[in-house]
């Protein structure tokens, strides 16, 4: 994108309410043009209502939208045409596969045979070149009916279905929740590609935070729908407990305790989220002596990837059904021998958390 280049989309002051209750309310969001966003938060933040909006399947109830520097969607306006236009150039993908009760092609091919604009050779190129972007051999695939396929096998589809079309937005709702290990990974890899061959801008919901850490070029955390950060922050949720000496605590379902400034404000502890860098955490292999400012949490060392754009690595520790992420460059991790399942000591200021 070039510095000139206006966002892909625009949502102002966009709201969404069911019945009495806004579930999305996004003051400010600019998502560029060929680009991955990862947007994560609790069950219920408001993530899959936005994708829904933003694949104009739902309309919002107030604010403005605006996509390809057109106007959307815009209170009292009518913008239905230029709606069903983008529609064209965008798909979502859900946690489930919802197959038409065809064949594997028919599937794959049913977008295209709509838009009208390919003969049948053509037609069958691009259907059992998208089947092999997933890992599926049009040859052995496309006959079988949509009950003949595993829950990976018919996910794959799906989305095989979607990049025939070669979209210019692909979002995807919990793509690899319900899908083997395999199957995730060939989605996870055939999306990125999209993205690398033709620029297609990449939308993703996920529960995986480190997947989404990975490829993201930038990471929307939503709580009570509303944007709460933008990075790659640890969020501790409630319930919190005051302490003495203007502390919280946060209680480990391990015994543990996570300590935490006191929020300046007297809201309900119980709903209270902190957040905290992962440039913040430090880990160590035996905890040194003195650190009573310090949590020091024994943890366990889950998973580790390399951080998009900043070639540091992401550790994902676990105590207690708590999950924090620590951002740590090669070298540390090699010197400290880390690995998955290795125990190590998470040392993090009780400072260093700001309320959300
Ligand atoms: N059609 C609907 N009618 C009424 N309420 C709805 C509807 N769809 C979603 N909601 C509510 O809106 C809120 C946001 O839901 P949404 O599915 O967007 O959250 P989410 O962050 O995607 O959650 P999850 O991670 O569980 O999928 C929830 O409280 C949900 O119950």
């Amino acid at each position: 994108m070039t510095a000139s280049a206006p966002p892909l989309y625009e949502l102002r002051g966009i709201r969404r309410v069911y019945g009495k209750r806004t579930v999305l309310d996004i003051d400010h969001l600019d998502l560029a043009a060929g680009r991955v966003v990862g947007f994560v938060g609790p069950n219920g933040s408001g993530k899959s209502t936005l994708l829904r909006l933003l694949a104009f399947l739902e309309a919002p109830d107030d604010g403005l939208l605006r996509y390809g520097g057109r106007i959307l969607w815009e209170k009292g306006m009518t913008c239905d045409r230029e709606r069903i236009e983008a529609r064209n150039e965008v798909t979502l993908l859900l946690q489930e596969p919802y197959l038409l009760k065809r064949s594997v092609f028919d599937n794959v091919a049913y977008g295209l045979r709509i838009r009208g604009d390919l003969s049948s050779s053509e037609m069958k190129d691009r259907a059992f070149q998208a089947l092999r972007s997933v890992g599926l051999d049009g040859a052995r695939f496309a006959s079988r009916l949509w009950y003949q396929l595993s829950g990976g096998e018919a996910q794959r589809v799906a989305l095989a279905a979607r990049l025939a079309l070669r979209p210019r937005v692909l979002l995807l709702d919990e793509p690899t929740s319900s899908v083997d290990v395999q199957s995730a990974l060939r989605i996870q890899e055939a999306a990125l590609r999209a993205r690398d061959e033709w620029g297609t801008t990449l939308l993703l919901v996920s529960h995986d935070q480190l997947w989404i850490n990975d490829v993201a070029d930038e990471v929307v955390h939503f709580f009570g729908g509303r944007i709460i950060a933008i990075g790659p922050e640890n969020l501790v949720f409630g319930p919190w407990r005051k302490e003495l000496d203007g502390l919280v605590v946060k209680d480990l379902a391990d015994g543990q305790r996570l300590r935490a400034l006191a929020p300046p404000s007297s809201g309900p502890l119980d709903e209270a989220v902190a957040a905290v860098d992962p440039g913040s955490l430090l880990l160590a292999i035996s905890v040194p002596e003195g650190l009573s400012a310090r949590n020091a949490l024994r943890c366990s060392v889950a998973q580790m990837v390399y951080e998009n754009g900043t070639g540091r690595v992401l550790v994902k520790v676990q105590a207690g059904g708590l999950a924090l992420t620590a951002r740590l460059t090669g070298e540390a991790v090699r010197e400290m021998g880390l690995h998955p399942g290795r125990d190590v000591s998470v040392l993090v200021k009780a400072s260093s958390f700001r309320w959300v």
